[in-house]
């Protein structure tokens, strides 16, 4: 999942994007960036690390001008070491356009192949994020009029970016001159929203990934972008909107509310906190009816994401909730790290346990999703260290099972505990006394119940139903072997050989 930010104000944006960027450091933290307008002049810093890492006075000092975008990252194509993947992409023509993503391409291949044999255009890297950003350029000057663009050719652009691109896909870009375009693809799997903010100079413009970066910005929640909408804010702060989709429909990624977005933000009209205090309640019930004579002294949260369903779920089987894990404010988020080695290490650098919590109880350990297990193994394990007398296990969330293709990095089923196994495999698997499941449809419920104005959810990662249509068991096959095979995240296809013969035969 990536974090992006756009914004046209009536003064510097530096600060801003940057103090955005903080906001939304969990949804990336392994490459920051911003690209500001001045005049007709794009300043662009960027590197691999957190926000406060990336970012020196020098560097700020140099991000002038009122407009801008800004992006973390945490890779889904590429690679995470690789700092030329790191975001906003430039390319200089036509116009000149930078460019921020959330989420994955699924025809990134394909199109690579477009764009060399056809628009005549060359990425550079791996990332998928480049070839959105040469299809929107290359779809920007095929819209130009007389060498110049308005808004008609810029939905005009968006409309067939719309029908080139398959996959998920959130965008922030600014095209010099003109100003700040953002986007949603057409099945609105990532998320989008628009603030404003009046000022004594004019009203000035905030998408963003997550409501809660409007809210700490100081600018109003107006709406979320709609699946397949684009939405052009020109440099005089003028608002312009358009469907560009065909057939949009809303089918949100329902691991946005498990797991991935921050609780104080609301999504699509959902509050992700909300969504998290249903799921306590529906696994609560859950538990009573397949566990109605359970022996649990204790509710335990593992922290950050799974404490509101936790406190829920305490409170509605009348059991005390204690606080028995302490989190070291200064470790990231381990699911979204490169490398089980690190993730693994910083589970145990992250959460300590406070024994008098565990010592002869019976402990029900809940965590909003078990994914690799790394987290749940190690838990398990430290529960039984401070002296737990049983360890139970519970999961806002389903097993998941399948990868995901859209923007979160579970390229492979191999890496899923879940995958193959029974519940009681994966019981002992974390070596737990007992573990319980959410219910898919109960997941669904839990969400649906705060907007049921949207009938259905990205789920694929639970269901293996993926909502674009165009992902079969070959493409899964191909994403995971790269991963098996090594390569780090590098997608391999076939027509990516084709693409490179070709790329070799015209350079002759
Ligand atoms: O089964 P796993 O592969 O370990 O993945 C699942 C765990 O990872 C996440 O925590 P993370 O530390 O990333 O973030 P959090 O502090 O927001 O809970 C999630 O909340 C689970 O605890
Ligand atoms: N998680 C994301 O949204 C990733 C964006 C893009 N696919 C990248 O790898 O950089
Ligand atoms: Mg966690």
């Amino acid at each position: 999942m990536c974090g992006i930010l756009g914004v046209v104000a009536q003064s510097p944006v530096n600060q801003l994007l940057y103090d955005g960027l903080q906001v939304l450091q969990h949804r990336g933290q392994d490459a920051a960036g911003i690209a500001t307008l001045d005049r007709n002049t794009f300043h662009l810093h960027k590197g691999n690390g957190l926000a406060h890492d990336v970012f020196r006075t020098r560097n700020m000092r140099a991000l002038t001008g009122n407009a801008g975008i800004a992006h973390v990252r945490y890779p889904t194509a590429g690679s995470a070491v690789d700092h030329n993947e790191a975001q906003p992409f430039y390319v200089n023509s036509p116009f000149g356009l930078v460019l921020g993503h959330n989420g994955n391409l699924t025809n990134t291949a394909q199109l690579q192949k477009e764009l060399f044999l056809e628009d005549m255009r060359h990425v550079n890297t791996n990332s998928d994020s480049e070839v959105l950003l040469n299809v929107l350029a290359h779809e920007l000057q095929a819209n130009a009029t007389n060498f110049r663009l308005d808004k008609k050719g810029i939905f005009a652009a968006v409309s067939a970016v719309h029908r080139r691109c398959r996959g998920a896909y959130a965008v922030v870009a600014m095209i010099s001159g003109y100003g700040l375009l953002a986007f949603r693809d057409t099945h609105g799997i990532r998320p989008l929203v628009v603030g404003s903010n009046q000022t004594d100079k004019g009203v000035e413009y905030l998408v963003a990934s997550e409501s809660v970066a409007l809210d700490t910005l100081g600018f109003k929640y107006l709406r979320d972008i709609e699946p397949g909408e684009a939405v052009f804010i020109d440099l005089d702060g003028n608002f312009h909107h358009q469907q560009c989709a065909e057939h949009p429909a809303l089918n949100p990624c329902i691991f946005e509310y498990v797991y991935f977005a921050r609780p104080d933000s609301v999504i699509d009209g959902i509050s992700v906190y909300e969504t998290r205090l249903n799921m306590g309640e529906y696994l609560a019930d859950k538990l009573m009816r397949v566990w109605p004579d359970h022996d649990i002294d204790v509710v335990i949260p593992i922290p950050d994401s799974s404490r509101p369903s936790a406190l829920q779920l305490a409170n509605r089987l009348g059991i005390p909730f204690r606080e028995g894990f302490v989190k070291n404010r200064y470790i990231g988020r381990t699911f979204i790290m490169p490398g089980q080695a690190m993730r693994k290490k910083s589970v145990r650098q992250k959460l300590n346990a406070i024994s008098v919590e565990f010592k002869g109880k019976n402990v029900l350990l809940v965590d909003d999703s078990i994914v690799r297990g790394t987290t749940s193994r190690e838990i398990v394990q430290m529960a039984r260290d401070a002296g737990a007398r049983k360890v139970y296990f519970a999961s806002a969330a389903p097993p998941v099972k399948f990868p995901n293709v859209y923007g979160i990095d579970m390229p492979s089923r191999k890496e899923l505990i879940a995958t193959g196994r029974t519940d009681e495999e994966i019981c002992r698997e974390i070596s737990a006394d007992r573990i319980i499941y959410q219910d898919l449809e109960d997941l669904k419920a839990a969400v649906q119940k705060c907007n049921p104005g949207i009938a259905k959810f990205d789920c694929s990662c639970f269901d293996g139903e993926y909502i674009t249509g165009d992902i079969t068991d070959e493409y899964l096959d191909r994403v995971e072997a790269a991963r098996v095979g090594g390569k780090a995240n590098k997608q391999v296809d076939d027509e990516q050989m084709e693409l490179d013969l070709a790329m070799s035969v015209s350079s002759m």
